[in-house]
């Protein structure tokens, strides 16, 4: 009806999404399950709930298209949002306040409740005018992706259901972008998440000798700072985008001698280890990588061991990079890209994720997967505070999606095989 299709409506249930607190550690994950469902009930969407882990619903949505046979398109999200320091907000993290720019503060407003409700928001004006899709669509509300997506997207990947539905391809979030053009991602990289120990011998702290654990700890970090500045170096020179470096960044340091007084001042310790971030891009041979981690940032012959805490594979399960062709040889990303422009909206050329999304699991198993979130003209906030997005470029992002899933629900072609990205 027209009154649910006004823009005030529209606001009012995005605004009703973002009130529901499923910031981690704990997620309000059936709230948002149920206002989900509500959603695709008064849109007459097919619906399931999974719990393939106890707790963490995950929603399945369903617009059947005419011809059944053909694969079907998946539209996901995530539910779930990062913790907030509400206090320093200038507006309260869950109370989706517009402000008189018609900013609208919330955690979630850009990283990713927006996409979540824009997809429906487009599949009701969609409806209204009387679009009947020919390709199935579905859409996914999965938990967990902020806690790294194993419980969620990946138990998702790895179903019978997912074999069931016959996905050809599958949209998941992306960034905003501060100026007018959206940015859309063809891969991720993958976190390797490090750790190194040095051990060495303890020793009074006035006595000058080898092979403390600080110093065989420090050479490491030296080598990988001097890392760190060339590939950072290839970035500001506007070599490469964040994408195509590797990103090497220390995250915690720990060590000495600690007693309810504090740290022990005049006792050199015998461990000592540090954290590092690292990302590497799909095209990283990460063997090699691994090798130097061994010989140059962590040889046992300096006394020291590395583990590391997550690591993503740069390749899916063919054996090569888990990337998806972003180009005119692929038909999703022509029927994405034409989209846009028709709709009136501008496209960066496509890059690679700076970190880890959803979309990792499905290219990971050969599924193609474009991240790409509608929100230009955007100071990026996602995990900050005061994280908004602004009602015009929300309502804009839904005519984008509008005509994105109209592309693709009209498309007919009877072309994709999971290994057709191989056979181009
Ligand atoms: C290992 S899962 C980590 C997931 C997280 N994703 C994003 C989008 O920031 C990251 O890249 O750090
Ligand atoms: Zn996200
Ligand atoms: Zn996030």
């Amino acid at each position: 009806s027209q009154n649910q299709s006004s823009s005030s409506s529209i606001i009012s249930r995005f605004q009703e999404y973002l009130q529901i607190n499923t910031a981690h550690p704990n997620p309000r994950y059936y709230e948002a399950a149920d206002f989900i469902l509500s959603q695709a009930e008064s849109l007459s969407l097919e619906s399931q709930t999974i719990e393939f882990v106890e707790n963490k619903p995950l929603v399945l949505l369903k617009w059947p298209g005419k011809d059944p046979k053909l694969p079907a398109v998946l539209l996901s999200s995530h539910t779930d949002v990062v913790p907030v320091e509400s206090h320093k907000w200038t507006h309260p993290p869950f109370a989706a306040h517009i402000d008189s720019d018609g900013n609208i503060y919330a955690r979630g407003s850009q990283d990713m409740k927006s996409v979540g409700m824009q997809y429906l928001e487009a599949i009701r004006k969609l409806k209204d005018s009387g679009f009947e899709p020919t390709r199935t669509i579905y859409l996914s509300y999965v938990p967990d992706e902020e806690i790294g997506g194993r419980d969620g997207a990946e138990k998702l990947v790895e179903s019978d259901v997912f074999q069931k539905m016959n996905v050809a391809f599958v949209l998941d979030e992306g960034m905003p972008s501060a100026d007018d053009k959206y940015r859309a991602y063809y891969a991720d990289r993958s976190p390797m998440w490090l750790v190194i120990k040095a051990t060495g011998a303890p020793g009074h702290g006035a006595r000058l000798y080898d092979n403390t654990a600080m110093e065989n700890l420090l050479k490491s970090i030296e080598s990988i700072r001097r890392f760190r500045a060339s590939e950072f170096d290839m970035l500001k020179a506007g070599l490469k985008t964040t994408g195509e470096v590797i990103s090497v960044n220390l995250v915690f340091l720990k060590s000495g001698t600690q007693t309810p007084a504090g740290f022990v001042m005049n006792l050199q310790p015998s461990e000592a280890e540090a954290g590092i971030d690292i990302r590497v891009p799909p095209t990283v041979d990460q063997d090699a990588f691994e090798r130097r981690i061994a010989e140059e940032w962590a040889p046992a012959s300096r006394n020291m061991t590395y583990e590391f805490k997550e690591k993503f594979s740069t390749l899916d399960i063919f054996g090569k990079p888990a990337v998806t062709i972003a180009d005119s040889s692929n038909p999703w990303w022509v029927l994405l890209e034409e989209a846009v422009l028709n709709a009136g909206g501008k496209l960066e050329k496509p890059d690679i994720f700076r970190g880890a999304t959803d979309a990792s699991f499905f290219r990971q198993r050969g599924f193609p997967a474009v991240g790409f979130s509608p929100i230009a003209n955007t100071p990026g906030l996602a995990h900050d505070h005061n994280e908004f997005l602004n009602q015009q470029e929300y309502l804009k992002g839904i005519e984008i999606y509008a005509a994105i899933i109209k592309a693709f629900a009209s498309y007919a072609e009877q072309t994709e095989s999971k290994a057709s990205k191989y056979e181009l």
